[in-house]
């Protein structure tokens, strides 16, 4: 695995530091070796100061696997559309969304309790009544893969904060939830006066300037605990820097982008950041996307460990059940949800 921390500055004047870390037995370091150490603080690092890294994982996730992932993705958002809406769920976020008006651009479906076997069949039995084992397969493999990748990153920070013990708990605690998102190219902006070629002798006018981009996904911080993202070759995905500063993140191939959510956020009593995060999409082509969200169990209750509380840091957030938070959020989409529902005013 090679970790690479995001936005080191507001914007890029130069290029991020990529470290690398020799893996053994594929996925998993020796546990208490130096390198899982090194690695376990270097991700707590990244989730503390950015909410967020980039981790090159061409052994754990084979580019093989992600090219059929792609292919299968394409053929799945290429079915008819009265196909693509038997997909339905009671969950938010869950159901087949295409063509809202504030992201046209956007499609997505959701899975959920995705890493279970029946799950990628009763999905693919609905696209394909007459089947698709190819995209069953892809996406079972993917899973189970994104999801021992996320339990692994959740065991560094967890040993990398002394919390080891607290591993177990989560595990059990823990569910997930796929999703696979399209996105189409923009429009070409109308032409302006600047951008229409015009002849004047020998001399041409230069030719338009790139497209302005278009918003893909709305600005948001996942509300799970931990998310694998990965995406084909084309970019968009931008964070919000603690400075305040959107940044472009420009994700190398062979790599997924993870994310710190709510649930760890305030589990940590603060001290990891959950980072904002919006897709803007330019150029003329399309973006596929697919996470795997780890989430807590429907009755978990989030509460922060006595470890995390002491006089520099005074607790935060009150215990709340996970389920309930996200009720919330969905009725008051909005960017303090945690803090408004969980937070504790330390200044009164
Ligand atoms: O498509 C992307 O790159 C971002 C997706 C995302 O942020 C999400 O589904 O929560
Ligand atoms: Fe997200």
């Amino acid at each position: 695995m090679i970790l690479q921390s995001l936005a080191k500055k507001p914007c890029y004047e130069s290029p991020p530091t990529n470290i690398e870390f020799p893996s053994h037995d594929g996925l998993v370091f020796k546990q208490g070796s130096e390198e899982w150490k090194a690695m376990s603080n270097k991700v707590r690092e990244a989730c503390e100061d950015y909410g967020c890294f980039l981790l090159l994982v061409r052994d754990e996730i084979p580019m093989k696997l992600r090219e059929e992932m792609v292919t299968a993705m394409k053929a799945l958002f290429d079915l008819p559309e009265e196909t693509k809406q038997k997909h339905t769920s009671p969950k938010p976020y869950q159901s087949y969304e295409g063509k809202s008006p504030v992201i046209p651009l956007n499609e997505s479906f959701g899975i959920d309790d995705a890493c279970r076997l029946d799950a990628a069949q009763a999905f693919t039995n609905l696209m394909w009544p007459q089947g698709n084992p190819a995209f069953c397969e892809a996406m079972k493999s993917m899973c189970s893969k994104m999801m021992d990748l996320n339990i692994t990153i959740l065991w560094m920070i967890l040993e990398s904060f002394g919390l080891g013990n607290h591993y177990d708990t989560h595990v059990q605690n823990t569910t997930s939830a796929f999703r696979f998102m399209k996105y189409k190219a923009p429009p070409p902006p109308p032409p302006t006066p600047s951008n229409i070629n015009i002849n004047v002798g020998s001399s041409t006018a230069s030719p338009s300037a790139s497209p302005s981009a278009a918003l893909g996904l709305v600005p948001h911080t996942d509300k799970n605990t931990l998310t694998i993202l990965c995406q084909n070759d084309v970019q968009g995905l931008e964070i919000l820097t603690k400075q305040g500063k959107w940044v472009e993140v420009m994700v190398p191939e062979g790599a997924v982008v993870v994310f710190v959510g709510d649930a760890l956020k305030a589990w940590s009593n603060g001290r990891l950041h959950a980072v904002m995060h919006r897709v803007m999409m330019s150029g003329d082509k399309e973006r596929y996307s697919y996470s795997l969200f780890s989430v807590p169990k429907e009755e978990v209750v989030i509460e922060v460990p006595q470890e995390f509380i002491d006089k520099e840091h005074p607790l935060l957030y009150k215990p709340f059940n996970f389920a309930e938070y996200f009720t919330y959020f969905t009725s008051n989409v909005r960017e303090d949800a945690l803090e408004l529902y969980a937070g504790i005013d330390i200044m009164s």
